[in-house]
């Protein structure tokens, strides 16, 4: 099972994933994406929770039309660990346009 981050090793890896901050008041990264419309914010959740589901952990989330608000923690371990780090990478990757 993976470990909670250490202050220092969690702000190194926000520092490589644009756009994931800090959540206030609990132990959890998290991040707005703001899609063209509804279409493409469903779609980056069909192929997250693919992702999410292979890895077997899963986002926290809300859908309003194009914006997509996710929250990352590890339940198990009560905080932030590298699991979340690897699937907010993943996320970003997914949201990422390719043209
Ligand atoms: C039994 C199962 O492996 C666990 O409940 C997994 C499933 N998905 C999970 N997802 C997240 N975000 N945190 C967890 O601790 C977690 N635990």
């Amino acid at each position: 099972m993976s470990e909670r981050l250490s202050a220092e090793a969690r702000r190194q890896a926000l520092g490589g994933l644009p756009g994931w901050t800090d959540v206030q008041g609990r132990d959890a990264i998290g991040k707005t994406f703001v899609f063209k419309d509804f279409n493409e914010a469903f779609g980056f959740m069909s192929r997250a929770a693919l992702v999410a589901e292979k890895m077997d952990h899963h986002p926290e989330w809300r859908n309003v039309y194009k914006t997509v608000e996710v929250v990352l923690s590890t339940h198990d371990a009560g905080g932030v660990t590298a699991r979340d780090i690897e699937l907010a990478k993943a996320m970003n990757a997914i949201a990422k346009p390719t043209a």
